[in-house]
């Protein structure tokens, strides 16, 4: 029988350890993400919050451990289907990771061509999640000429162009200032609300204080509250 935990759960880690040689970043997590749910991993440096983001989409495999996301066993999973899987995430890092050599427009529409979407479309889709995050003014700027919190925003239009379910954000707001980083906070919520399941990896507790969703804490790789298993 399909338990309840199984039927809301999107992700899904099941005793996870991740070793990097002798260091140990990640200790025995278990843990449920439900569908459309909005949580925050804290933590301070070091403790294994980009990790644990790293092993949902494979960027690192676990040491042990299984891990689940959206039916997907990511132990079974064979390479050819690696793409499939990391269409489900829309991706937020700290340094933006935008192409400097692309326009804004570029950065955010090469997602969709990379998906052989048609050009049209592409451009519809793109001026309207530009439009989103409020940045519709600035298609044909190449991002070094931006502000960091004008980046994020447009890092956040390409995590969300595709439509993803679940949205992971690796310390968002870590490099801006509080009024940027309130606004790449209350994108985030709209995007939940419009049904994406959403994980922040964060060390900053005003972030975390200023928004509500589950907050779960990683000490030296251990997660705290442990799972109710
Ligand atoms: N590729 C790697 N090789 C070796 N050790 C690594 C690697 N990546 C991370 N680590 C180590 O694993 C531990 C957890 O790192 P991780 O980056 O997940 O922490 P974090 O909580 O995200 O920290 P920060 O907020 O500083 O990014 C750290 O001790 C780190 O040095």
């Amino acid at each position: 029988m399909t338990s309840l935990a199984e039927k809301n759960a999107v992700i899904r880690m099941f005793h996870v350890h991740k070793r990097y040689g002798a260091k140990q970043a990640l200790v025995d997590a278990t843990l449920d993400i439900a569908k459309n749910e909005f949580l925050f991993i804290s933590g301070p440096s070091g403790a294994g919050k980009s990790t644990l983001l790293k092993l949902l989409y494979l960027a690192e495999p676990v040491s042990e451990g299984q891990i689940l996301v959206d039916g997907m066993n990511l132990s079974r999973i064979p390479q050819r289907r690696i793409p499939m899987l990391r269409r489900k995430f829309g991706i937020i890092f700290q340094d933006y990771k935008l192409i400097p050599t692309r326009t804004v427009y570029e950065n955010v529409a090469l997602v969709l061509e990379a998906r052989g979407q048609k050009r049209s479309l592409v451009e519809k889709k793109v001026k309207h999640v530009l439009r989103v995050v409020g940045m519709e003014d600035r298609l044909t700027t190449y991002p070094p000429s931006l502000s960091g919190g004008e980046q994020q925003r447009v890092a956040v239009a390409r995590a969300v162009i595709g439509d993803p379910k679940i949205i992971l954000a690796d310390e968002p707001t870590g490099s801006l200032d509080d009024d940027s980083a309130a606004i790449i906070l209350q994108l985030l919520g709209q995007f939940h609300q419009r049904g994406a399941t959403v994980v922040v990896a964060t060390h900053d507790r005003s972030l975390i204080e200023s928004a509500t969703g589950r907050v779960l804490t990683l000490h030296q790789g251990r997660l705290e509250p442990p799972a109710d298993v």
